[in-house]
């Protein structure tokens, strides 16, 4: 077995250096990004530029659900454009939700709050903020934070490798990761909807209990997006999902 950020070890201290004799058995974990014996995955969102990949961020969802990892959604950069990034926290209404600004200090006693006593990781696009916000939770970390290519838009992969601080005033343990835009899921189309926490209320309410929630009749969740119940911007991201599942 390899060794994994977050992994808990038995090891022999030698002179100078220690060695790992073993890895102890890990309650979670999650592929990407590789980090294990998380209690929440922290997903960072950009209210301004770079813009949300709101794809990428719905398959971390699902994968931290997949892996029993809580999730939460960090959307940062509020100074940019406030009103987007309370777009964004309607269109995630079913998920537990922050809104915070690295650049103005603000949301950082909320972070503090949902991060105290637990391992977390920060995961999510490149310069959304995850380096940021870590050194926001402790300035003498002093990570190094990029701004975004002039010819992009897009981030510059600032951080390398992930990385894994203790924040002492939350007694938490915080991991840094690089960000990401490629994401391949590993799942049936026919498991996706499980992970959806609105679709399954509404989902009771299917005529057919193997229903996708795509071409069935009668279905709970298509009623649901109609009446504005569910986010037909997520509905349809996850059209998306199950379709590209069909053709791979
Ligand atoms: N306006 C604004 N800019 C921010 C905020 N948070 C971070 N930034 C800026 O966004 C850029 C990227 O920040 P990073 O903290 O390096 O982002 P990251 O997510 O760690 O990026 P990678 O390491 O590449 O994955 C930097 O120029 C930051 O100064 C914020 O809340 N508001
Ligand atoms: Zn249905």
């Amino acid at each position: 077995m390899k060794p994994m950020v977050g992994d808990l070890v038995d090891f022999a201290d030698l002179s100078g250096y220690s060695s790992i004799e073993e890895i102890l058995p890990r309650k979670n974990a999650m592929k990407r990004p590789a980090v294990a014996n998380l209690d929440r995955m922290l997903l960072v969102l950009s209210a301004g530029k770079p813009m949300p990949d709101l794809l990428l961020a719905d398959k971390l969802l699902i994968q931290a659900k997949q892996s029993g990892i809580h999730p939460v959604i960090v959307i940062n950069k509020t100074d940019m454009d406030f009103q987007y990034a309370q777009e964004l926290e309607k269109q995630y209404a079913y998920y537990d939700t922050i809104l915070t600004s690295a650049k103005d200090h603000e949301g950082i006693d909320l972070l503090e709050e949902k991060i105290r006593g637990k391992c977390v990781c920060l995961a999510g696009q490149s310069a959304v903020g995850k380096s940021s916000l870590i050194n926001r939770l402790d300035e003498s970390f002093g990570l190094e934070t990029g701004g975004l290519s002039k010819k992009t838009d897009r981030g510059k992969h600032t951080t390398r490798q992930a990385e894994l601080f203790y924040v002492e005033n939350c007694d938490a343990y915080v991991v840094d990761t690089p960000g990401f835009s490629m994401f391949e899921m590993n799942l049936n189309k026919d498991e996706i909807a499980g992970y959806y926490p609105e679709f399954c209320t509404f989902g009771k309410q299917c005529r057919f209990i193997s229903c996708l929630h795509d071409r069935e009749p009668d279905c709970g969740v298509k009623q649901a997006v109609e009446t504005g119940e569910i986010n037909r911007e997520r509905y349809e991201r996850y059209l998306r999902i199950i379709h590209s599942l069909e053709e791979k």
